[in-house]
């Protein structure tokens, strides 16, 4: 029998147990009865130290230069880049996501880890001339302070640099909350910048519940700003927690997100990006693909397509060389994914296949659910209005692409949003119209590009933008200075 380890907070650069001595388990999708490690529960205590750690260590870390403040990222990029699979099975054990994504998004932060490194010698700010002709005047950016950092299980590694990066870069000092379901993984993210040589307090990371842990940092009188990456329900909570005390804060959270395909689109590329953008993760990406509207013309024969190559797709452990679909993350989102199921057949939705656990006997212990299509969805359903978070594509008919726009935007969300055209005026028409953050032509929904501004809008969002340059808005604060001799 593999012994479990125990894992520790990161607190002021040393490694910590919860000070009340009370932990719980990570538990692998794949097989309920496999625990992947003994995780703090922490509690305000430890919460309380991180944030302090971190207000120490703020004067001597806002010195340094972005140049100096970037080496130790340039250091931390190198050694998850050596630990590479490592940290990606030990993702795909605790979330579930295939290996071969896992290590795809390990990489993605290696990469965003060196462009913030960059990002430390690039110009912060402009020299305005002022209407006085002997005065001199310009903008600089300045830290926050301490950030606090909330972050979800769907991308456990990807999803935390690129809020743990810029916040660094740009001179503040961090306090890192992951998902209790990958907290596994986020010591080994942490193990990182620890061997990388990060000074004490600078990041910080404490392993715990929601409430407890997530909400203390957003209520947390030390803590200057809030970044959060999760659900709209916890999302409105830490806000209002960060609002009610004057803290700045950031929210990227659900999305309902649609691919268009209209009547002249290439339906093999338009049926494999909606398979990839709606089935990936097993469907758990803020930007999955999750309503499919096709214009009444083509609609059968993209039906027909769509179906067929779904049929074809294996579930299974996502650390086998033969699955492409893995479990959902865990039991809460496994049952919350079948409730929707549920749901679209009873309001009166057609499910033409999967939706159900897969007959295999070996995977009858993890939370695996066949990757599931409904059509004759009616755009007030709840399967076509709610978050879904789970491999589940609903399929709507529309009578032109005017009307399929006007459905994309039915619903509270705006992520992301994909058309599959040829025709220049229609793509056009699309950006215009669609209201949503990410609009993509000819492209999947999800796969953003790290360079480029990460966010949405209406619920989707507390509408900054996260990564590529954008990320500095929210990471500083901008000082307009006027000088005379
Ligand atoms: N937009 C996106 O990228 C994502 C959206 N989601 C949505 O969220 C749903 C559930 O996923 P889940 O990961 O549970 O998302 P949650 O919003 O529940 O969790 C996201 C993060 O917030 C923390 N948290 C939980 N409760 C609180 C609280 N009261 N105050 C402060 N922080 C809290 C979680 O900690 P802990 O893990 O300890 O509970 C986690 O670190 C999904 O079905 C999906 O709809 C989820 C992930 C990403
Ligand atoms: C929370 C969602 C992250 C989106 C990552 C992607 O689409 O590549």
């Amino acid at each position: 029998m593999e012994s479990i380890n125990n894992y520790s907070n990161y607190i002021g650069g040393a490694w910590l147990p919860p000070q009340r001595g009370q932990m719980t388990i990570s538990v692998n999708p794949a097989n309920r009865n496999e625990v992947v490690g003994n995780i703090p529960l922490s509690t305000r205590d430890d919460l309380d130290k991180a944030v302090t750690a971190a207000n120490d260590a703020r004067a001597a870390w806002r010195k340094l230069s972005g140049a100096g403040r970037g080496a130790f990222l340039y250091k931390a990029a190198d050694i998850l880049e050596r630990r590479l699979d490592e940290v990606g099975r030990t993702m795909t054990r605790e979330m579930g996501k295939t290996l071969a994504e896992a290590k795809g998004e390990t990489a993605r932060g290696v990469a965003i880890l060196r462009y913030y490194a960059g990002e430390g010698m690039r110009k912060i700010g402009d020299v305005i001339p002022a209407s006085d002709a002997d005065a001199f005047m310009f903008t600089t950016r300045v830290p926050l302070g301490v950030v606090g950092a909330i972050t979800p299980w769907n991308f456990p590694v990807a999803i935390p640099l690129w809020k743990i990066a810029p916040a660094l870069i740009y001179g503040n000092t961090v306090v890192w909350k992951p998902a209790s379901e990958t907290a596994v993984t986020s010591v080994l993210v942490m193990e990182c910048f620890h061997e990388a040589g990060l000074p004490e307090g600078v990041l910080n990371l404490v392993i715990g519940g929601g409430k407890e842990i997530g909400q203390g940092l957003a209520e947390h009188p030390g803590v200057q700003g809030i970044t959060f990456t999760g659900s709209n329900a916890v999302g409105k909570s830490v806000g209002q927690a960060a609002f009610a005390r004057g803290a700045k804060y950031q929210l990227e959270m659900g999305g309902k997100n649609p691919i268009i395909v209209a009547a002249d689109a290439d339906l093999d590329l338009a049926a494999d990006a909606a398979i990839s953008g709606g089935f990936k993760s097993t469907g758990q990406k803020c930007t999955a693909t999750s309503r499919v509207i096709v214009v009444k013309d083509v609609y059968e024969a993209f039906r027909d397509k769509l179906v067929e190559k779904t049929a074809s797709i294996r579930v299974g452990n996502g650390l086998s060389e033969t699955t492409w679909l893995g479990p959902c993350a865990n039991e809460k989102q496994y049952e919350t994914v079948l409730g929707y199921i549920r749901s679209g057949k009873e309001e009166g939705a057609k499910l033409l296949l999967g939706g159900t656990p897969p007959e295999e006997e070996e995977l009858r212990d993890g939370f695996y659910i066949t990757p599931a299509i409904f059509e004759d969805v009616d755009s007030r359903m709840a399967i076509a209005q709610e978050e879904i978070f789970g491999p589940v594509l609903s399929l709507m008919k529309a009578a032109d692409l005017p009307e399929a726009i006007r459905l994309a935007n039915d619903v509270q969300f705006g992520l992301s949003a994909s058309l599959y055209t040829k025709d220049i005026a229609s793509a056009l028409a699309f950006v215009q119209e669609m209201d949503a953050g990410l609009v993509r032509i000819n492209a999947e929904t999800a796969g953003v590009e790290l360079q480029a501004p990460f966010g949405g809008m209406k619920d989707s969002s507390s509408h900054s933008r996260e990564q590529g340059q954008a990320a500095i808005e929210f990471f500083t604060s901008i000082k307009t200075v006027f000088m005379k001799p």
